[in-house]
């Protein structure tokens, strides 16, 4: 059974206070690890660590030096592919090729990515008139905004994780990450390749524990915090705004989704079957990208249906290692109720159930574990609560629609704007249905095809500020502007 500790200043180190809690796995539901769970303690010291190195050895480092380590980092992770593999996937359930295709090389990729792209960023500068004739030169120049607090969750721990520690660490700022108390490992084992890679001590942090009056709140309302970024619901994040808000900072906030796909009558019915099988199924539907809601233009409804019941029932249910498992277990038994509460809903409701509904039969060590079968309903109204509230399972609800007026109505008539897919094969209407939709990323004929240098954040309920190549920079650095008077 493995201890999982904390990481602060460059050391594994467990909690003064003894406490610890169960690391889970949602496959089987067996006790693999014990957590540390820090408390005031923890994250006292793990800030000041971040502190002392932002002002010594990482503060100063020549940019070029910073950069290539980074690079280590990301090599440092790839070196250990099958370690940080088998981690995510003990953590999550999650089947060995979706995190070998998606969760580990994002994990690498985010601190090279980042690395590259603000090697060479110039800011702006101004020439203004003066009366003497003389003038004077404005120059700005970027800072690392300072001690980040990353708060992550569970549903892609380290692809999410990384995704904000590679660019707070390429802008020069130090981190303390509190990750999902439900997914340790990954953020625990990167502290091993900081180090090896040759990070100073104090630049990455990790704290382990709960949410409220837990590792979580303790961060999110420490003072000596600059900036807080998370990724979570919606709820949690009001709950971070409001509990830190004694302290001026930024806070940056991507949150949860209830997102349409949009099928139009002419699309590539193919690519839009196989796009809508992964945007409703893939990573068990816990993906804040997903489509909950599919909207399918009427002459192809019944066809539509009809494939994706299809689809959904070849997916394959199993063990993380088994070469065959194409669908994993929700995260947890807690998830598993709020799911299932839903599949309740959804039939009180009125719904038809295509298919699913229910707890597949598992066997040997997957009997305990948090299954549920791939779901698809239709006939509900717009207002039913499982078109409206995120769920964040392998559901879906498939409208038929008449217009595009309607399907637009529809599609942004909910309090979240995360993100859409819209399949289609007339380029005309892909871009002014696009335009017209409340999503802070669209995809045509796609779904999480991700460029790291894009601008990537939700609308509504779905988040504040956006992350992704400059949009990045300009959370994790505070820019000042110098006026010379010549
Ligand atoms: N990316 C997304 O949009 C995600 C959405 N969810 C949704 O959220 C639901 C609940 O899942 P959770 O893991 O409980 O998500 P959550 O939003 O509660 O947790 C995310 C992170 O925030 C931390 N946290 C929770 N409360 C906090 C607080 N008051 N102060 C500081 N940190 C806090 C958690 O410990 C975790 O590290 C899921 O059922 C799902 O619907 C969950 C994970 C990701
Ligand atoms: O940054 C990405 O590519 C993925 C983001 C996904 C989420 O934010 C999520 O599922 O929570």
């Amino acid at each position: 059974m493995q201890e999982i500790k904390h990481f602060i200043n460059g050391e594994f180190v467990g909690s003064q206070s003894g406490k610890t809690f169960a690391n889970l796995n949602p496959a089987t539901n067996q006790h693999i690890g014990t957590v540390h769970e820090g408390g005031q303690i923890e994250v006292e010291q793990a800030v000041a660590a971040a502190r002392a190195a932002l002002k010594g050895p990482w503060g100063t480092m020549p940019l070029a030096e910073r950069m290539a380590i980074l690079h280590k980092v990301a090599d440092g992770i790839n070196a250990r592919f099958d370690e940080f593999l088998e981690a995510e996937c003990l953590d999550t359930g999650k089947p060995k090729s979706l995190a070998a295709h998606i969760d580990i090389p994002r994990g690498a990729a985010n601190f090279k990515v980042f690395a590259d792209l603000f090697k060479n960023v110039p800011t702006e500068s101004f020439m203004l008139d003066t009366p003497d004739g003389k003038g004077a030169l404005n120059y700005a120049v970027r800072k690392p905004k300072g001690v980040i607090a990353v708060i992550s969750p569970w549903n892609l721990p380290l692809l999410l994780m990384t995704w904000k520690v590679g660019p707070a660490l390429a802008c020069g700022n130090t981190v303390v990450v509190k990750p999902s108390e439900e997914t340790p490992r990954t953020t625990t084992l990167l502290g091993e390749v900081m180090n090896a890679a040759g990070v100073p001590k104090g630049v990455y942090n990790v704290v382990h524990g709960f949410g409220p009056n837990s590792a979580g709140e303790f961060l999110t309302t420490h003072p000596d915090v600059d900036g807080i970024t998370f990724t979570g619901e919606t709820r949690t994040g009001a709950a971070i705004i409001k509990a830190s808000s004694a302290h001026i900072r930024h806070v940056s906030f991507e949150l949860g989704g209830k997102n349409p796909g949009i099928v139009f009558a002419d699309c590539d019915l193919d690519k839009a079957i196989e796009g809508t099988m992964r945007s409703v199924f893939a990573n068990c539907g816990q993906v804040c990208l997903g489509t909950e809601r599919v909207y399918v233009e009427r002459p192809i409804f019944d066809e539509f249906v009809k494939r994706l019941k299809a689809g959904a029932e070849a997916l394959q249910m199993g063990a993380w290692d088994d070469a065959c498992t194409s669908m994993g277990p929700l995260i947890s038994q807690e998830h598993k109720q709020k799911v299932l509460s839903y599949y309740q809903k959804a039939v009180e409701e009125g719904a038809t159930v295509i298919t699913g509904g229910g707890v597949p039969m598992m066997s040997g060590a997957l009997a305990e574990g948090a299954w549920v079968q791939p779901t698809i309903w239709i006939g509900l109204p717009e207002t039913a609560s499982v078109v409206q509230e995120e769920i964040f399972g392998p559901c879906c609800h498939v409208q038929p629609f008449d217009s595009e007026e309607q399907v637009i109505e529809w599609a942004n008539a909910t309090r979240y704007g995360l993100a859409a897919a819209v399949w289609t094969e007339n380029s005309s209407r892909a871009h002014r249905v696009a335009g017209q939709l409340d999503a802070g990323i669209v995809w045509v004929n796609s779904w999480f095809l991700r460029d790291l240098r894009t601008p990537f954040g939700g609308m509504k309920h779905s988040g504040i500020g956006r992350e992704g190549g400059v949009h990045s920079l300009e959370f994790y650095t505070e820019l000042k502007n110098v006026c010379v008077k010549l």
